[in-house]
């Protein structure tokens, strides 16, 4: 008597705690299988004495049938995965599968380099580790020069640095090949530099063409055609005189700002301008490192920063929303 009462407590805490229709299917056969406990205590009925055999015998069958019952719920509970839910409702619409996109600071590097393809621009791509002699020396940059204090540029050594833009890939491709040059080096770039407007590590388009008789006048019109094409043909640009250690003359372009169309407005600082990128003849000093003449041939060249492209092309305010990760921002591209 005592055996069936402890057999009934063990298995139905056992149904209790069962965590899923497999562990229900595999209790009933332990409790109720041919070879289960329950059977086995029916086996233990022939040592039972006579006068008790009626009373045992009903208390082995009640415990049987509360078993098969508390097994009936479980599996209820638990579903034995055959019900209705599992059946395919055709009519049920679709659940189209999610497309990935492209980042938009891919989207607009691939848009540069492709003009720049369709102009007849080769693409060079080098090391992001540079020497300090094609970050800086020869680019013409002065021993003394502020760009070269820890400030701006990450040093790995003395004379090795993360390259601070794409430059040394031109000079590397000058040393290469004769003219003429016609070629884009895109790339991550380094800067000592962090704010709402600059992250540490960014992406640049640099751009370089050396031919005989290469004048100012090729500058305006490929940078004219990049501005168009980026933006649309009915954006205004101007050229602005600027300074840098490796072109001369050399000059800033700026567009019609992309939020006042000129008016004025916290975006351009009320000047109606915004400047995306930087140009100008490149400095004879650099051709005589390579080993140009200077008498044969001249040419011109440019760089911009991708984030700063995309930021007035996307109206993006913060470059560091690039990095985040966020797709609440990246699934809107
Ligand atoms: C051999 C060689 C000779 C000349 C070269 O001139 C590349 C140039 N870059 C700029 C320029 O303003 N660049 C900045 C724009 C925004 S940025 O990403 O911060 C860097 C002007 S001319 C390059 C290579």
């Amino acid at each position: 008597k005592t055996q069936i009462q402890e057999l009934r407590t063990q298995a139905l805490a056992d149904i209790e705690s069962a965590g899923d229709a497999k562990a229900i299917d595999e209790l009933n056969i332990r409790y109720l299988g041919r070879k289960g406990l329950v059977n086995d205590l029916m086996k233990g009925m022939a040592k039972v004495p006579a006068d008790e055999k009626p009373l045992i015998g009903r208390l082995a069958n009640e415990l049987k049938n509360d078993l098969q019952d508390a097994f009936a719920k479980a599996v209820e509970k638990f579903g034995s995965g055959k019900e209705a839910g599992d059946v395919v409702d055709v009519t049920l619409p679709g659940r189209p599968r999610k497309v990935g996109g492209l980042h938009p600071l891919t989207t607009i590097n691939l848009e540069i380099c492709d003009i720049f393809t369709r102009l007849g621009f080769d693409i060079a791509q080098g090391p992001e580790v540079e020497l300090d002699y094609y970050n800086f020396e020869a680019l013409n940059f002065p021993k003394d020069h502020p760009a070269r204090d820890m400030q701006d540029t990450f040093f790995v050594s003395d004379n090795v640095v993360l390259r601070t833009h794409t430059s040394p890939m031109q000079v590397r491709t000058m040393e290469k090949q004769k003219p003429p040059v016609r070629v884009i080096a895109p790339g991550k770039v380094y800067r000592c530099d962090s704010d709402i407007t600059h992250t540490p590590m960014f992406a640049q388009v640099e751009g370089l063409v050396v031919d005989k008789g290469i004048s100012f006048a090729d500058l305006k019109g490929v940078l004219t055609t990049l501005v168009h094409q980026i933006f649309d043909d009915k954006t205004p640009l101007r050229f602005r005189p600027s300074f840098f250690p490796f072109t001369e003359p050399s000059a800033e372009v700026d567009i019609g700002c992309v939020m006042c169309k000129g008016s004025g407005c916290r975006v351009c600082s009320h000047t109606g301008w915004l400047e995306i990128l930087g140009s100008g003849m490149v400095h004879p000093r650099v051709f005589e490192f390579v080993g140009y003449d200077t008498s044969e041939i001249s040419g011109f060249a440019f760089g911009m920063g991708v984030e700063r492209i995309a930021m007035l092309k996307y109206g993006i305010d913060d470059i560091r929303k690039y990095y985040e990760n966020d797709v609440r921002f990246l699934n809107q591209f």
